[in-house]
């Protein structure tokens, strides 16, 4: 009975907390030990709790890290708080390259017992959270995306409510859905999107949200647009195409684009969307207005994109051949992107426009290819 009294009083306070106020619910937490997922009997829950003030420097977790964004992100991390801080995880082999440029780990976040030990044996306080199925493979395998994407996400938010870490979890254009305003799209609008990875996005933006009014959790979201990247290949996305083009540019001088060539679609280049990041997981809780917020930087059509890339390699020829699925997918998201909150509260601002983001990618993959021409 105790007990049972304890926990209500607990919810009781946790109803009357104020929003930002969590700290009622942090100390219930690590005084009863209830956690989101039950500490294990007779464990110190305080033990976990390695806050960021402890230490000179984050110890940062970035999980999925071998995809499009995370080995970019361990770089302008580690430049920032030192190699050793900062552990790559995925559940794939690392390139020699990347194994040989700072810790890495093997992570499964379907794992429980695999992720809590990495926190708990690294000292882990930041955790970014990159692993996930994008929207196309996610389409073409529902069932695993629902894994990794929504019961990969519970275990991530449990370790870190109960390790007291702060929780980057990137949400995405893809998010918003055919009944959202699309021109622009705000922060809070109606959120109905039609593809499994939209779905668990939205998931994770309201579970985030809820474990830290509930458990005092800080958590922060970017919903990021199309990123594109020269030396990282993307993993199976609607806006793949706004990459692809670079690289079949250079090569062959040919592009064959999956896209209609209206659709208009809000993108990044990848400095501008893992400086964000940084800068968010930076910012003082004070600036947060909010937990998930909008990053922009430019919007295009494939044809506006191929028209910039043709400025500078006049042969090139695009013919198009639309992908039924990817094309849905994007006449169901936004085509501009209003981030005049996260500009607002914490300064976002990005570096690249269109002209500036043809520029370096055609600089980057144009020095790959005459090396590896010359070798
Ligand atoms: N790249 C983009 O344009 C955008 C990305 N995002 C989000 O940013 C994050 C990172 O994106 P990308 O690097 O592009 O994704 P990606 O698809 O390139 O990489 C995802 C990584 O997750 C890993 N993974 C899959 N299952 C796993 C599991 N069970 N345990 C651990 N790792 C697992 C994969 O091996 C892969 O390396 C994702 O959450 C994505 O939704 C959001 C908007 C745009
Ligand atoms: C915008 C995204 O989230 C991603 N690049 C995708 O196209 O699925």
């Amino acid at each position: 009975m105790p007990v049972i009294r304890a926990l209500s009083k607990v919810a009781k306070q946790a109803l009357l907390a104020p929003a930002c106020g969590c700290q009622p619910l942090t100390v219930a937490i690590r005084n009863i030990s209830f956690s989101p997922r039950q500490v294990t009997p007779g464990s110190d829950a305080s033990f976990h709790s390695v806050s960021f003030s402890e230490t000179d420097h984050p110890k940062v977790l970035i999980t999925g890290g071998l995809g499009q964004l995370g080995v970019g992100l361990a770089k302008l991390l580690r430049k920032r708080f030192g190699k050793n801080n900062v552990i790559l995880s995925d559940i794939r082999k690392p390139p020699s390259n990347v194994f040989h440029s700072g810790p890495f780990i093997y992570s499964d976040i379907l794992d429980y017992k695999n992720l809590r030990e990495i926190v708990v044996n690294n000292r882990i306080t930041w955790l970014v959270h990159y692993s996930a199925l994008l929207s196309a493979v996610g389409e073409s395998n529902v069932a695993l995306a629902r894994a990794v994407n929504i019961t990969g996400l519970h275990n991530i938010l449990d370790i870190a409510a109960e390790h007291g870490l702060r929780l980057f979890v990137p949400s995405t254009i893809g998010a918003f859905g055919p009944t959202s305003p699309r021109n622009p799209t705000p922060d809070l609008c109606v959120q109905r999107p039609r593809t499994i990875y939209g779905v668990s996005k939205v998931h994770a933006e309201l579970m985030g949200e809820y474990y830290h009014h509930r458990y005092g959790l800080d958590f922060r979201c970017l919903r990021y647009p199309g990123i594109i990247s020269a030396d990282s290949q993307p993993g199976g996305g609607t806006t793949d195409y706004a990459v692809q083009i670079f690289h079949d540019a250079v090569k062959t001088g040919k592009f064959e684009c999956n896209l209609k060539p209206d659709t208009r679609l809000p993108m990044m280049y990848i400095d501008d969307c893992l400086r964000a990041t940084l800068e968010v997981m930076e910012a003082p809780t004070e600036s947060l207005s909010m937990r998930t917020y909008n990053i922009n930087a430019m919007s295009f059509t494939p044809e506006e994109l191929a028209k910039e890339v043709q400025k500078q390699l006049p042969d090139l020829q695009v013919t198009y051949e639309i992908d039924a699925v990817r094309q849905a997918i994007a006449e169901s998201w936004p085509m501009n992107f209003d981030d005049s909150n996260a500009r607002n509260d914490w300064g976002w601002k990005h570096d690249y426009d269109l002209p500036e983001l043809v520029q370096t990618m055609l600089n980057f993959i144009g020095s790959d290819s005459r090396i590896a021409q010359a070798n």
